[in-house]
């Protein structure tokens, strides 16, 4: 076993690192819906558009950011090993570090906040929005910071599951193998779990659908019972009885469910995966 292990404190299970995963889809998908209510409005993102008196030129979404990590920022959040900023220079905490148990080796290395900031206005923004500007811009970057948020916690994540797969008896001299020969592609594999990535796209296909319908009171017996017209809107008919399945007659959603699996088989999973690897491959340095 490796010294730095011995200074550690014991990485969480992969079973409790997973239910985290699995709870953080249910935040995910609900603060796109939450952003999705809203036009792109592009003008939030670009350099030089919104007159700020003051005459600041960048974009008012970074404007908002750094305003929101800064207050954060003051409370501690980003002293949390699973809190990670996407602007620098944040004031320091007006309260005493906390003590969080070391389970990390050297927790703020790795950032990528940056690819994320991008792959989120980019690409997830014009799919999950209509086109257009409703003028509703506080609104539109108060769901945008809370979609960041919830997506580099995701995804930073990755760092607790790396640590926990290094730490597993039947795995960890493998793992201490491999980061020596410094092979990404054979660390990549060994990390990779196939079966837990295709339930993961199913089941969050299943709640896309489910949590993305708009249940109005002509759905509703009196009784507030779903009614049949509810089970149709609700999607409860295209989900099989036995499994999450879902059919491929499309039901109308808040969020198109087909672009929160691409956003996860796409981007999520694949940038959790990276953050796996590179975790990984510094595992070892100060050894
Ligand atoms: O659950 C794991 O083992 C993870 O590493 C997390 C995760 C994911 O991003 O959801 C990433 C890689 C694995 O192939 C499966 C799932």
């Amino acid at each position: 076993m490796s010294r730095n292990l011995l200074i550690l404190a014991a990485a969480p299970k992969l079973s409790e690192l997973r239910d985290t995963l699995v709870r953080l889809e249910d935040t995910i998908i609900f603060a796109l819906i939450e952003r999705s209510q809203f036009k792109h409005n592009s003008k939030i993102y670009a350099a030089n558009e919104m007159r700020f008196r003051d005459g600041y030129s960048g974009s008012f979404l970074s404007w908002f950011l750094k305003e929101v990590e800064s207050v954060h920022a003051k409370v501690r959040r980003y002293q949390s090993p699973d809190e990670y900023p996407f602007t620098d220079n944040l004031p320091d905490p007006v309260l005493p570090p906390l003590e969080y148990p070391p389970v990390l080796v050297d927790p703020q290395s790795i950032n990528i906040n940056d690819e994320i900031f991008n792959m989120y206005i980019n690409t997830v923004v014009p799919g999950i929005t209509a086109q257009g500007d409703d003028t509703n811009y506080g609104s539109s970057a108060t769901r945008d910071i809370e979609c960041l948020q919830a997506l580099s916690r995701r995804i930073h994540y990755g760092k607790f599951v790396a640590e926990s797969k290094f730490q597993d008896p039947k795995t960890h001299d493998e793992y201490v193998r491999l980061i020596k020969e410094k092979n990404r592609d054979r660390l990549m594999e060994l990390l990779t779990n196939v079966h837990v990535e295709e339930q993961l796209l199913k089941r969050l296909k299943a709640k896309a659908l489910i949590y993305g319908q708009d249940l109005s009171t002509a759905s509703l017996s009196p009784d507030g019972s779903i009614n049949a017209n509810g089970r149709a809107l609700l999607g409860l008919n295209s989900l099989s009885a036995s499994s999450s399945e879902v059919s491929d007659d499309k039901v109308k959603t808040r969020v198109d469910y087909d672009l929160v699996v691409s956003l996860y088989r796409d981007y999520v999973i694949p940038l959790t995966k990276e953050v796996e690897i590179e975790y990984l491959l510094h595992r070892l340095d100060n050894n």
